[in-house]
Formats: C-alpha cells, sequence, structure tokens
C-alpha cells in the first residue's frame, strides 16, 4: 500500500474517544473490508453474549457465576439494588478508611501514623494493584507500598529486612479472593511472625480483603483484624481491579480511585456500542481475531513507550491468557486457544528484542501504547530543538514503520496522559476486548480449570515429603531413592522423592544425601 493509500486507511479506521482523549489505530494491522464483514455474525453474537452478561446472565457457567466487573464502575447496572447498593457503600468504606489511615485516625499502636503497606497476593489479587501502583502512584505516597507475591523466602525476607525498622509503622493487606490460595497463606505467615519477632501485635496492623465467609475471613474475624473488605463472588480474580481487591491499595497510596472507576466506566460505556468500527475493544478483538486467525497463532508484544507503564503487559498476560487459554470450547471440543502476551516497555525493548521482531520469526503483532505528554513542565532539549519526548515519541513511530515495512502488523493505542482516568479506561479497554474474543472464539473466558492442576499436583508433593520424611525418621540405616520409594509405597514416585530430598538436603532440613550427586540412584539417603 502506498503512502497515501495508507494514510486514508489510516483515517478511515481511526478510532478517537473525545472525553477520554483516547485514539486507537489498526490501520497496521492488514485486513481488508471482506474479512470485516465475514467477522460481522460472530461480532452481532457477541454484543448479544455482552449485554446478557451485563444483565447478571451466569456468563461462567462452569462455576455457576455472574461476571459483574461491569457493575463496579456502574453501580446501577448491578442486577439488584442490594447489589447497587453494596458496591456504593463498599467505594465509600474504603475511602473513609483511606482518609483516616492518611490523617491518623487509625494508626498503628506504636506510632501516630502509617507509613508503608504491605501488600500480600498473587495473580489477580497482585497483578492489578502492582500495576496501578507504578502507574499511578504519587512520588511520595501517603503510604510507600510493598509487594509479596510469592512463596519465595528469599522474596519474602527481602521486603522485611528492608522494613525492619518501620514494621511498626507498617500496615498489612492480605487479599486472596478465595481466602484459601496458599502462597498468600505463606506470606501472612511469615509476616505474622516477623510481627510476633518484634512483639507486634498483627491484628492490629492487618486488613483482610476477601470473600465473605473464607477461610481467611474467618481468621480475620476471630483474630479482630483492624479491618475486612469483602470481595464479591461475581468478580473474578483477573477483572477485580476495580473492586476492593484494587481499590484499597490504590487508595491508601493516595491514588484517586473515583477517577479510576470513571474511566473505566466512560470506557464501558464506549466499548457498549454494538458496531465494530465505532468500538475500540471491538476493533481489538477483531484485530486479534485476524493476526492470529482466531487461534492464537500471533503472539501479543505489548509495548508501551512509558516507564510507568511497564507492569500493563504483565497485568494483560494474566488478563489475556487465564482468560483466553482454554482446552475446550463452550460445546466442549477440544479448540487449544490463546493468545500468548509479552512485552516490558519502549525505547527500551528496542534494545533487547526488536531485532528479532523486525527480522526473526514473524509470530506475533505488535501493541504499541503512546502516551502524548511527555513529562508536567517543560523539557530540556538534548540536541538543537529536540527533546528526550521527541526521541521517545520518534522510536515508536520509526520501530511501528519499521515493523510494517517487514509485513509485521501491530495497533497503536494513545492516551494524552497516564492519569487515574486513562489507567482505568485502559483497564476497561482491555477486560471488554478479551470478553468480545472469546465470544469470537465460542470460550468461557471467566473461568479458568488448568490452575487446579498444577495446585493439585503441588499439594501431592507436599504430602508425598511429609510421608518419606516420616519413613526416614524410622530408619536407622541409609536408604537408597528406590529402596525409600518402596517403603512409601510410591515407586513410580522416585524422581519427585529425589527432587524433594535435594531441596531439603540443601536448605539444612536434616536430610544426608551421600554419593555420586550426578548419578541420582547411587546416593543413599538418612537423616542426621
Ligand atoms: O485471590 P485468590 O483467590 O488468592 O486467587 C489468586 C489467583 O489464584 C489462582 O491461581 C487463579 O488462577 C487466579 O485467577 C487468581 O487470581
Amino acid at each position: 500500500m502506498d503512502a497515501t493509500a495508507l494514510w486514508q486507511r489510516y483515517q478511515e479506521w481511526l478510532y478517537f474517544h473525545e472525553e477520554l482523549g483516547f485514539y486507537l489505530d489498526v490501520s497496521r494491522m492488514r485486513f481488508d473490508n471482506a474479512f470485516v464483514e465475514a467477522l460481522q455474525p460472530k461480532f452481532d453474537k457477541a454484543f448479544k453474549d455482552m449485554a446478557e452478561l451485563e444483565k447478571g446472565a451466569i456468563a461462567n457457567p462452569d462455576e455457576n457465576r455472574m461476571v459483574g466487573h461491569y457493575w463496579l464502575r456502574n453501580p446501577d447496572l448491578a442486577p439488584s439494588p442490594e447489589v447497587t447498593q453494596e458496591i456504593v457503600s463498599v467505594v465509600e468504606q474504603i475511602e473513609v478508611f483511606a482518609e483516616k489511615v492518611h490523617t491518623g485516625g487509625i494508626h498503628p499502636p506504636k506510632a501516630p501514623r502509617f507509613t508503608d503497606v504491605i501488600s500480600i497476593g498473587i495473580g489477580g489479587s497482585a497483578l492489578g494493584p502492582q500495576f496501578v501502583a507504578q502507574a499511578l502512584a504519587p512520588d511520595f505516597p501517603p503510604l510507600a507500598i510493598h509487594f509479596i507475591d510469592n512463596s519465595d523466602p528469599a522474596g519474602i525476607d527481602r521486603v522485611l529486612t528492608q522494613l525492619r525498622n518501620r514494621l511498626s509503622s507498617t500496615l498489612v493487606l492480605v487479599i486472596s479472593k478465595s481466602g484459601g490460595t496458599p502462597e498468600p497463606r505463606n506470606g501472612m505467615k511469615e509476616v505474622k511472625t516477623a510481627y510476633s519477632g518484634q512483639n507486634l501485635d498483627f491484628a492490629k496492623y492487618a486488613v483482610a480483603i476477601t470473600m465473605p465467609g473464607s477461610k481467611l475471613d474467618k481468621l480475620a474475624e476471630s483474630e479482630e483484624w483492624l479491618a475486612r473488605f469483602s470481595m464479591y463472588d461475581w468478580v473474578g480474580g483477573r477483572t477485580s481491579e476495580m473492586s476492593t481487591v484494587g481499590l484499597v491499595p490504590a487508595a491508601l497510596q493516595g491514588i484517586d480511585i473515583r477517577a479510576m472507576l470513571e474511566g473505566a466506566k466512560i470506557m464501558d460505556d464506549a466499548t457498549r456500542i454494538p458496531s465494530i468500527k465505532s468500538n475500540p475493544a471491538a476493533l481489538l478483538a477483531l484485530s486479534w481475531y485476524f493476526s492470529g486467525n482466531g487461534k492464537g497463532e500471533k503472539d501479543m508484544v505489548v509495548l508501551p513507550y512509558k516507564d510507568s507503564l511497564l507492569l500493563f503487559s504483565r497485568y494483560l498476560q494474566q488478563l489475556v491468557m487465564e482468560s483466553l487459554g482454554k482446552e475446550k470450547d463452550l460445546d466442549g471440543n477440544i479448540a487449544h486457544q490463546g493468545i500468548a502476551v509479552y512485552g516490558n516497555k519502549g525505547s527500551t525493548d528496542q534494545h533487547a528484542y526488536v531485532q528479532q521482531l523486525r527480522e526473526g520469526v514473524p509470530n506475533f503483532f505488535a501493541t504499541f501504547i503512546e502516551v502524548l505528554e511527555d513529562r508536567k513542565g517543560t523539557s530540556v532539549e538534548v540536541e538543537a530543538g529536540i527533546t528526550s519526548g521527541d526521541y521517545l515519541s520518534g522510536f515508536l513511530q520509526g520501530t511501528r514503520q519499521a515493523l510494517y515495512e517487514n509485513q509485521r502488523d501491530s495497533i497503536v493505542v494513545t492516551i494524552p496522559q497516564v492519569n487515574p482516568l486513562t489507567v482505568g479506561a485502559l483497564i476497561a479497554l482491555y477486560e471488554r476486548a478479551v470478553g468480545f474474543y472469546a465470544s469470537l472464539v465460542n470460550i468461557n473466558a471467566y473461568h479458568q480449570p488448568g490452575v487446579e492442576a498444577g495446585k493439585k499436583a503441588a499439594a501431592a508433593v507436599l504430602e508425598l515429603q511429609k510421608k518419606v520424611v516420616e519413613i526416614l525418621q524410622a530408619q536407622s540405616n541409609p536408604l537408597s531413592l528406590e529402596e525409600l520409594a518402596q517403603k512409601a509405597n510410591e515407586s513410580d514416585k522416585v524422581e519427585s522423592i529425589y527432587a524433594i530430598l535435594r531441596h531439603l538436603h540443601a536448605n539444612g532440613r536434616g536430610v544426608v544425601l551421600e554419593g555420586n550427586f550426578a548419578q541420582p540412584n547411587s546416593l543413599k539417603v538418612s537423616l542426621n
């Protein structure tokens, strides 16, 4: 396509939302009108499915749940006045709580103010709060946030060591929708131990964010934690940023949560329009479908040209991959759906993997996120008439062009600034695009059956560990791994037993391994 035709195509497909100052450019996705027309019936169904979902239909049949994250930013849409009222009052409670924490109305037992907050959670209970903190927290927030999002002891130590002199003024959020996920449970126990170690009463510092009646909720209630905020069963983990999960940490950092909700609401309104060309989420879903043939054949590379949006791709990784990565479609047929997502930020990544994007395997499409405002205030010139921001902008344009010249497609999302309104809008945009795409390819975007398999297997490993340690305790002579496996009646699990023992051995947990470590079969194991 020559430059004039491309400029024409750019204008023909450009989406602009005036109130948000938001643009979406899909002109460099090389679909034609015939493709769009062919997809129209699928879109008609997607728009209909979405309208049903918003009215409270059971859109997640496997878990028999409604899917209501859209109600969070427009409570009047909720299917009953009680739900509407609850959503409204929870936001008020969050604001009151944050205000009291900021002004010292709620304060730690031994200090006038909380200075820091540790947020413990994983998956949907971490990625949204992390993304939003990076994007929107002020440079000097009223409370500085620290995340524990793993069961990694060294990672936990790092946070606790850095905070050791401020633990007595550090609030702790334990965030888990189900209230039974092992990683946040472990994080909570570790943090609790650190508080006891400094003679601090953990309950006076701890806040639970979870579904009413969950294990975590019961614990927080019985121990009389400082506060409890409830999470709804009709909000999925990966779409929970606008629920208590995301709003409590955001409000504590002084982020304007009303503006986030407003941005999401405006984008929700814009993406409710049942017309592909006038609906930015539909345009995204169309582009994804085109690029990967409706089968996820191409990866989504997300490149925000703005440091504060660094974690957007990580956030989208869960939203997109956990929602779309499914073995079966809604009719029970094997479908193996999904779209792989990765990326960090530009121009940084141009000096890492953009070489492959431009010249290597053409198995992706790029999404550039452009922010029009360079910074608050004026910029110095790094050369005559040119600022750092001009460079960043030029790098984005240049990479987009270089990719296109080599038949690599891309989308550009443009926002005026990174602020609570636009971040709320971005989140809402992708939530809706994922919902549409799921309809196009006929899958349930709102469950995650595959995650269970890994969790169950991990639980079985821990059971096996307890069993082999018990056998070793009753044993006076060293055993080979196979002998041990036989005694445990787990002969088919020698490799797993080996991995367990090697880990215990490396951590001074009383396991002695002797023999040739290059030949695990030669090893003898005993306890010291
Ligand atoms: O918030 P939680 O219930 O602790 O869940 C945290 C995460 O755990 C699971 O592995 C799910 O696959 C995620 O969707 C969820 O966000």
